[in-house]
């Protein structure tokens, strides 16, 4: 299959892409103090007003799509639209993810503190939720080992409920390697090392792949 995958140099500005990015925590901000308010129905109804106004103003000079991978001023490939790391995508926590080479061949991890926003079952975070966060992180893992590819399978095991609003750490390596296949663990434990939810993935790399450095180094 082939892979549509733009890497443009410079794609905008960069002072552009930090106007967007604090626009981006901005509506974060927004999003989160949705989900917690105890407005009464009127403010509600008079926020939800202003609030549409805002969103015709964006809409009036609209991309036809997200920002795609652009390789940023220091070398650096970005995906300012993604869902998981994208600093121009407010349904990005962002994760920020770091290399960890003493973790394994890939080896990556990222703190990750989840809010409200991220609720499935009362006071603890969606399994979708904590699925997305892993997919992304062994993702990242197997393009960190010059393995990039798209995800065939992904297990997990909730072991414990996952808690919004405490410092949690989520790491990720290459387990094993077959061909265009290659498996990655991971998991998203508490400070205190106690894992929460175990993940492995299958990643698959298109026979069709743009040619990428060994090691990207990878940002929202
Ligand atoms: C850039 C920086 C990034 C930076 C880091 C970015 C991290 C991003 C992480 C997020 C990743 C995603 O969410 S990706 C989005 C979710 N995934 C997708 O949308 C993938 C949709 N599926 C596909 O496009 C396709 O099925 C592929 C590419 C996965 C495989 O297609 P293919 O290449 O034609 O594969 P094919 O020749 O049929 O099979 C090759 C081998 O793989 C096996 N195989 C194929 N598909 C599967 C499968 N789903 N599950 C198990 N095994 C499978 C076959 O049995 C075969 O094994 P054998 O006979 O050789 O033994």
């Amino acid at each position: 299959m082939t892979f549509d995958l733009a890497f443009t140099e410079d794609a905008d500005a960069e002072s552009r892409l930090e106007a967007l990015a604090a626009l981006t925590r901005q509506t974060r901000e927004l999003m989160d103090a949705v989900a917690l308010t105890a407005a009464p129905e009127g403010e509600l109804a008079e926020i939800a007003g202003e609030l549409a106004v805002l969103t015709e103003r964006l809409r009036a000079v609209s991309r036809q799509s997200t920002h795609p991978f652009h390789i940023g001023s220091d070398g650096t490939l970005r995906h300012v639209g993604n869902a998981v790391i994208g600093s121009g995508n407010p349904f990005a926590l962002p994760l920020v993810i770091e290399p960890d080479p003493s973790t394994g061949e890939g080896g990556v991890r990222a703190d990750v503190t989840f809010r409200p926003i991220h609720e499935g079952p009362p006071g603890s975070v969606h399994g979708g939720v904590s699925a997305l966060i892993m997919d992304h992180l062994l993702g990242h893992a197997a393009a960190l080992a010059g393995r990039g590819g798209f995800t065939g399978t992904l297990t997990l095991r909730y072991v414990r409920r996952v808690p919004y609003g405490e410092p949690l750490a989520a790491t990720a390596a290459v387990a094993r390697t077959e061909g265009r296949k290659t498996w990655v663990e991971g998991r998203i434990a508490d400070q205190a090392g106690t894992v929460l939810v175990e993940a492995t993935g299958l990643f698959i790399t298109p026979t069709q792949w743009p040619p990428m450095r060994d090691a990207p180094s990878v940002a929202g």
